[in-house]
């Protein structure tokens, strides 16, 4: 049976560009504090391209080769404390290129679904270094139907779509949204949230890169809109519980997936 409630910590995080040595051991240690204090999460949330940062001008000797490295950290360590990990996402190597990828982890340790992004943002020359991913980001943890998505992402509301048509009640959502789009931000969040129907569970990071500021804000928002948690621009860890309930509530109260005219705008 699907888990009724999770209890979910987003690890707002400072990531230190081009230094994954740093990277490596502030997670592990934002981790350590997630399991040791208020309670067990049931979902930790990480942060978009926390390994490397934005040093794309550096990414093919910092990225992470087949995500072997991230990979043993998290599935050893989902597995230790029977947590299920949304990996944030990372700069991975494949033969291919650079991907910007996130690994998600179940309780057992076993890797439950990735997904690399599939919208490059150019504003950050992201298209000019990465590969862009080709398959949407679909997966169950605890039989709950997720979905993954990165950033930039949320400016597609197809995706999101397409994602709660396939049954998707979770979204998750790691980011590094910059300063001055708070506004954009908190409110596209919302909107994939009310329109679809699920939760959005959100992890951007904090912190000062070159000359661009994020602003954390990282967030967890209901089906029926409502935001539950919200950090502040500090580095922080962020807890919430969900009612996974509430998404079949919502969906009965107004059902917009049965009003739908797909015929006339699809
Ligand atoms: O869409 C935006 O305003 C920010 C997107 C972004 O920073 C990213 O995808 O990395």
């Amino acid at each position: 049976m699907a888990q009724s409630t999770w209890n979910v910590a987003l690890l707002q995080m400072d990531i230190a560009i081009g230094e994954p040595e740093r990277n490596y051991s502030k997670l592990e240690s934002l981790l350590q504090q997630a399991v040791s204090e208020e309670g067990k999460p049931d979902v930790i949330v990480i942060p978009e391209m926390w390994n490397t940062g934005y040093a794309l001008d550096r990414i093919h000797e910092l990225a992470d080769p087949a995500g072997e490295r991230t990979k043993t950290l998290l599935s050893a360590f989902s597995r230790e404390h029977g947590v299920n990990i949304v990996g944030g996402s990372i700069a991975e190597k494949r033969e291919g290129g650079i991907y910007n990828t996130t690994y998600i982890f179940d309780r057992e340790g076993n890797e439950a679904g990735s997904y690399s992004k599939i919208h490059l943002f150019r504003l950050m020359d992201e298209e000019k270094y990465l590969q862009a991913g080709e398959s949407v980001g679909q997966l169950e943890l605890d039989g709950v139907s997720a979905g993954s998505m990165i950033c930039y992402d949320i400016r597609f509301p197809e995706l999101s779509r397409k994602l709660a048509l396939e049954g998707v009640q979770v979204l998750f959502v790691p980011a590094e949204w910059p300063n001055p789009r708070l506004h954009h931000w908190r409110t596209l969040l919302q909107a994939r949230a009310i329109e679809n129907q699920m939760f959005v569970i959100s992890c951007n990071r904090v912190g000062i890169s070159g000359t661009t500021e994020f602003f954390g804000h990282s967030m967890v928002i209901d089906p029926w809109g409502e935001v539950l948690a919200e950090g502040d621009g500090s580095e922080q860890i962020i807890r919430a519980t969900i009612d996974l309930g509430l998404v079949d509530e919502v969906r009965k109260r107004i059902p917009i997936f049965e009003d739908r005219r797909p015929g006339l705008y699809s």
